[in-house]
């Protein structure tokens, strides 16, 4: 069986870039990783899939899921569920990928309940105003919505301490080679490595 895969939770500010940053990654290594769409009932972008941006569902829906033990994590996001399927996490974490999930700290926090072995990185931006620009420019949302964002933003920094580490997503390229660099690390933890090392060990002496 293939050593069981690392699960990378992404979180940060909405704006701040995790979109971006994790398709700049992705670009570069995506045969390596796989990344676990979401599930939510808020409205579709103009330009998203469902399907590849999320699974776009009802409450009803999103109800019957949690009720039926489908989801890893959920939250309510401003005025909306997000969550995380759990079938396709398990399978592809049991067939040796590792797997990223954008998600909020909410739903963060349960996933590090969960799953303690995770590595949990806080994308954060240089400052708040760059943050409230960068909404702007993407241009996805009324200034209402903005300023809603804005306010979980506050919220949602002051839970960085308990993330593993912290990346400003100053420079697209930069923040996804800082974040690149802490994957390469965490796979060689001792905690990490020990185990396929054991059985090594093991085999060796039968
Ligand atoms: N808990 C949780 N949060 C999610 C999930 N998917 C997306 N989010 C987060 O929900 C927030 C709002 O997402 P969205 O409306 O797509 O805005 P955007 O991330 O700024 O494009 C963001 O912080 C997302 O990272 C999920 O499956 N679970
Ligand atoms: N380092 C950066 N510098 C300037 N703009 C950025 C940077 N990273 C992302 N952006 C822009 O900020 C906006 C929000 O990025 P996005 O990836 O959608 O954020 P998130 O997924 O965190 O909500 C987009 O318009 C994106 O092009």
């Amino acid at each position: 069986m293939a050593k069981r895969g690392m699960l990378i939770v992404l979180s940060g500010p909405s704006g701040v870039g995790k979109g971006t940053v994790r398709k700049e990654i992705f670009s570069q290594e995506g045969n390596k990783f796989d990344y676990s769409i979401s599930m939510t009932t808020r409205e579709k972008r103009p330009g998203e899939v469902d399907g590849k941006d999320y699974y776009f569902v009802t409450k009803e829906e999103f109800e019957n899921e949690i009720a039926n033990g489908g989801m890893l994590e959920y939250a309510q996001y401003v005025d909306n569920y997000y969550g995380t399927p759990l079938k396709y996490v398990n399978e592809m974490l049991d067939s040796g990928k590792d797997v990223f999930l954008e998600i909020e700290v909410k739903g963060a926090m349960q996933v590090r309940k969960k799953c303690p072995d995770g590595l949990f990185i806080f994308l954060t931006p240089p400052d708040l105003m760059e943050l409230r620009q960068r909404l702007i420019n993407r241009g996805t949302d009324d200034i209402a919505k903005i300023n809603k964002r804005m306010k979980t933003a506050v919220e949602e920094i002051e839970m960085m301490q308990n993330y593993d580490y912290a990346v400003v997503n100053d420079e697209v390229p930069r923040a996804a080679e800082k974040i690149k660099t802490i994957i390469r690390a965490e796979r060689w933890r001792v905690k990490r490595f020990l185990p396929d090392y054991k059985k090594q060990l093991g085999d060796a002496l039968k």
